[in-house]
């Protein structure tokens, strides 16, 4: 498609998303006159934490954005955190139906934007820590800021991370870091993340990310869209069809594992500390 019919029917795209933002508001997306690509910006007060209607606009704006033969999307965030991932509440003495949709929502989020046809860049302005790292760790490109944390931290709050948030984490820094990182829980530092590759670039500002992820996205400009989308399913395919496999398993274990007694007791206390820390 050429690109001003292109940029024609994003623009369509756009005036749908706007209203849609206007209407229920906890993502924003705004698509690039000159690029074609969108901006994807989580706006939900005060962290971005994931409950259950932050993940189903999500879900609707990369299936908005799939449909659209979008250019490309960066992940970002209108706060100074990017995603303090998982909305805890959603698993704290959670109302069983509510938290089978809201886990099935979050299987949903992460199979689109892991098999997402358009290229993808998380542009990770502030700490990322768990369900936020496991977000950017499904873009084909991370720009951070200085001073912020990212990692799987899961283990720190007496959980574990599932198999296929472990494999998303695998496949961008290798077994060994992957292991150290989730056993100890660990929250990687922006330099610390570079380093072991688990972001790809340090910037200073936002700003200064956004030209960076349409650089990113940008260089794809002579590079057959067919070639470059079956190329990344060569490479992602396997870890995509053991999630889509194992989904049903993986929904019956966090339901069964949220109910447990000591799990309950350890996210009272983790959801008591965040507290506490506000209050200091
Ligand atoms: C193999 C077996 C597998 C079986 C499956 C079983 C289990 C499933 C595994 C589940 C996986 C979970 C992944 C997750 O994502 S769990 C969430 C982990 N998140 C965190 O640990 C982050 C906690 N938050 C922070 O560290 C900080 O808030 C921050 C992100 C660094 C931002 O700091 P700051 O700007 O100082 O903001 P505050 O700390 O003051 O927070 C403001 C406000 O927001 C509340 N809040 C923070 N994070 C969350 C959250 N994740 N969920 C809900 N609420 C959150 C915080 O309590 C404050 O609220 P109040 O204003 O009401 O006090």
């Amino acid at each position: 498609m050429a690109l001003s019919q292109h940029l024609s029917k994003s623009r369509q795209f756009l005036a749908i998303a706007r209203n849609y933002s206007a209407a229920a508001s906890l993502v924003n997306v705004e698509v690039n006159d000159k690029s074609g690509v969108a901006v994807v910006t989580l706006q939900r007060p005060p962290v971005n934490s994931l409950n259950l209607e932050l993940l189903t606009e999500i879900k609707q704006t990369l299936t908005g954005l799939e449909k659209n033969k979008s250019r490309g999307a960066i992940i970002t965030s209108a706060f100074k955190t990017f995603s303090a991932g998982l909305d805890i509440l959603e698993m704290y003495k959670p109302n069983p139906d509510r938290a089978k949709e809201f886990w099935t929502t979050l299987q949903d989020v992460w199979i689109s934007l892991y098999s997402a046809q358009f290229p993808t860049v998380a542009l990770i302005n502030g700490p990322a820590p768990a369900g936020g790292c496991l977000l950017s760790l499904c873009c084909e490109y991370r720009i951070m800021v200085p001073k912020a944390v990212i990692g799987l931290n899961e283990t720190q709050l007496g959980i574990v991370a599932p198999s296929w948030f472990a494999a998303s984490m695998e496949n961008v820094i290798g077994k060994r870091q992957t292991e150290l990182a989730l056993t100890t829980g660990k929250l990687f530092t922006t330099d610390e993340a570079l380093k072991v590759g688990l972001i790809d670039e340090v910037v200073q500002t936002k700003e200064e990310g956004l030209e960076k992820a349409q650089g990113f996205i940008g260089s794809f400009a002579r590079i057959s869209p067919f070639a470059r989308s079956l190329s990344k399913q060569t490479v992602r395919g396997g870890t995509i069809r053991s999630m889509v496999k194992g989904r049903e398993a993986d929904l019956q274990l966090f339901l069964a594992t949220i109910q447990q007694d000591q799990v309950q007791k350890g996210l009272g206390l983790y959801i008591e500390a965040l507290k506490k820390k506000q209050a200091a």
